[in-house]
This record gives structure tokens, C-alpha cells and sequence, in this order.
């Protein structure tokens, strides 16, 4: 029986086909591919009212999105482009040889590449010096064809991670790591001039599904820089009432059952059980934890925080991992470099 949540308004059929479409790849087959497919298969409005039917979730596709954001920050760059000359430029610097930064500093490069955005990149080896990191970070503050700096994280342990970041100009700081733009953030009627990336990409999805936050219950698992804290605090400004639970945390279910917006940030692959989650809560789930997985061509899958085939039988709404928040990240940083070219020039 269809039970109408209190998000929920629409077609409620072909979500539910949609979503036990989707249950069903997942508990079917482990391949990355085949969850990547059953996504795509639905095929969901930009502007979406949340409704579920008992039991199934909606997928909250931040894929599509990501494409739409790409598709309007295209537009934008192509006529900042003919009116003013000016391209907007991104420049990444990555030290050492993680494999797996090196795939996203690739795909930063790709998405600028979609969308008409310059990329530059400087590669150092693991064994640099931290000068020779500032150095970089110097030229690039200097160069007037790059509107935004990004140091992929984690540096190497070698390094002073706070020094590095605070070497990156404010105008120029899209991943909003700098500790300037990071207390704007916290603080009441202060605009910081860039939001981070991951906590940004969760409150566009939820705006442009329209999932109302005002007033809400928010609660988010882990306190990195990076994601919980500053997911927090842009919770916060959008008037919920938050918590975070971490790993000192005692009864973390307890708090975590309260949530009508829960977003998992914590890095532990499918710690968030169906009883973790209220019934009718929405969960954004922002891990990208690699698992073993024989099936799949690279010999692992990624996959979040939450145990998402539990999750979907308990949430109204729901990110996938992969083809959730991750997109919308990336999505975000070339926002957050259009938005910086702008303002460096005037153009609105
Ligand atoms: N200075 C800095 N800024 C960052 O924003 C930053 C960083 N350092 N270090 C690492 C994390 C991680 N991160 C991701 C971006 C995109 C996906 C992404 O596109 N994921 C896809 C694919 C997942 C897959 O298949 O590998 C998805 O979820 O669908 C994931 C993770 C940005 N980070």
C-alpha cells in the first residue's frame, strides 16, 4: 500500500518501479556497471517533489544533476567568453602518486574540459618539498588566467597541510579551504567567497529537489574539514538544527534516528544500517569507500556509507554511490571556478 510521507507529492508507480528496479541490481549482481546502469535506467525530473511508496526509497540522482549544472555553467562560460574575452581557468596541484587522486584530478580536468573551462595541473613527486609546493601555489595566485587553485588532498604526511592551504589566495580558493573563507562560512551574516565542494554539491541536491531544510533536524556522521564540519555549517545557515556524530560519539543511532536529513561522511564503507535511519528520512550518502570485488575489471568497486539496500527499505529519498554526491563535487568546483572568474572580472 502506498503510504505518502510528509516530503512526498507525484507519481508515486513509477518511482516504486524504479527504485525495486534498482534494489533488485543491487542485490542481483556487485558489479559497479550494472548499479551504474540501473540508475541511468530511471529516468527522473530536474525539480522533483520527494514521494515514496512504503518500503522504497527515491533515488536522488546526483548524475543527472550534475549534468544539468554542467549544461548551465556551459552556457555561461561560452558567454562570459564572447562578451568579455575571458576563459575561466582552474589549476590543480597534485603531489605524489596516489592512484586514486590521481582519477580525480583527471576527471577535474575532464568535467573542465565539458564545460569550456581551461585546466592547468602541476604534478609533483611524493618527495617535493613544501617550498617547492608554495612555490606553485605562488605562481598560480600570480597568473592572471587562473581563477581557481585546487591542492588535491591528502597530502603527503610530510607535509603542513594548514601551511599549504593558507598559501592559496582567498579570491582564488575554490575548494574554500582557506581558514578565511572557512570562519565567513561559520559565521552569522558573513559570506564567505567559496563554499567546499562535497557540502555544497548536498545542499544544491536538495534545493533542486525540492527538499525543504529550514527547520529540519540535521544530522551529520563525521567532522572532517573537508565534509562534516563545513556540511554542518551550511546546514546551519540554511536554518535546520544540527548535530554531528563522530567517533567519540555515544548512542550515535540514537542521535541518527532523529534525522530527517542525514548525510554520512564518516569513510567507513556501509557503517549506516536501516536502523540508523528515521522512516521518511532523507540520506545523502557521501562515502566513496573501495571494496574488494573480483567481478569488476579494476578488481574493486566503490561503495558509501551506507548499506544502501537496507537504506532504500527506510528513507523517503536517497543519494547512490557511485552517481550521487561524487558528480555533484565536481559539478560544484567548476561552479565555484565560473563564480570565481566573475567575480574577478566584474561579470554577472
Ligand atoms: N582539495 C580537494 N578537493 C576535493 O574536492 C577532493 C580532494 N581534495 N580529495 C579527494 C576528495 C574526493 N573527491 C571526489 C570527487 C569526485 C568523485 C566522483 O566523481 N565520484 C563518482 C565516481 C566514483 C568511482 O567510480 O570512482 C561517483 O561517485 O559517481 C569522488 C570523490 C573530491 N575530493
Amino acid at each position: 500500500m502506498a503510504r505518502v510521507l510528509p516530503l512526498s507529492k507525484g507519481n508515486t508507480l513509477v518511482h516504486q518501479l524504479c527504485c525495486r528496479f534498482i534494489l533488485r541490481r543491487f542485490q542481483s549482481s556487485s558489479s559497479l556497471f550494472s548499479a551504474r546502469r540501473s540508475v541511468d535506467s530511471c529516468s527522473y525530473s530536474s525539480v522533483a517533489d520527494i514521494e515514496v511508496t512504503e518500503g522504497y526509497a527515491k533515488v536522488i540522482d546526483g548524475k543527472l544533476i550534475a549534468a544539468q549544472i554542467r549544461d548551465e555553467i556551459a552556457m555561461e562560460v561560452s558567454k562570459m567568453k564572447s562578451v568579455k574575452g575571458i576563459v575561466p581557468g582552474l589549476a590543480v596541484i597534485l603531489v605524489g602518486d596516489r592512484k586514486d587522486s590521481a582519477t580525480y584530478v583527471q576527471r577535474k580536468k575532464e568535467a573542465c574540459e565539458s564545460v569550456g573551462i581551461s585546466s592547468y595541473e602541476a604534478c609533483l613527486p611524493d618527495h617535493s618539498s613544501e617550498k617547492e609546493v608554495l612555490k606553485h601555489i605562488s605562481a598560480y595566485n600570480d597568473d592572471p588566467s587562473v581563477h581557481g587553485i585546487l591542492v588535491q588532498l591528502p597530502l603527503p604526511s610530510h607535509m603542513n597541510e594548514e601551511n599549504i592551504l593558507n598559501a592559496v589566495r582567498i579570491e582564488k580558493d575554490v575548494d574554500g579551504f582557506h581558514p578565511l573563507n572557512f570562519g565567513n562560512l561559520a559565521m552569522r551574516d558573513r559570506e564567505p567567497l567559496f563554499i567546499p565542494c562535497t557540502p555544497k554539491g548536498c545542499i544544491e541536491l536538495l534545493h533542486r529537489y525540492n527538499i525543504g531544510i529550514k527547520g529540519k533536524n540535521a544530522v551529520v556522521i563525521g567532522r572532517s574539514n573537508i565534509v562534516g564540519t563545513p556540511a554542518a555549517l551550511l546546514l546551519l545557515r540554511e536554518e535546520a538544527t544540527i548535530s554531528i556524530v563522530h567517533a567519540e560519539t555515544k548512542n550515535v543511532e540514537e542521535i541518527t534516528r532523529q534525522a530527517d536529513i542525514l548525510i554520512a561522511a564518516a569513510g567507513q564503507a556501509n557503517i549506516v544500517t536501516g536502523s540508523w535511519i528515521k522512516p521518511g528520512a532523507v540520506v545523502l550518502d557521501v562515502g566513496i569507500n573501495p571494496v574488494e570485488d573480483a567481478d569488476s575489471p579494476q578488481g574493486y568497486r566503490i561503495v558509501g556509507d551506507v548499506k544502501y539496500d537496507e537504506a532504500c527499505k527506510v528513507a523517503s529519498a536517497i543519494t547512490p554511490v557511485p552517481g550521487g554526491i561524487g558528480p555533484m563535487t565536481i559539478a560544484m568546483l567548476l561552479s565555484n571556478t565560473l563564480l570565481s572568474a566573475k567575480r574577478i572580472h566584474n561579470f554577472w
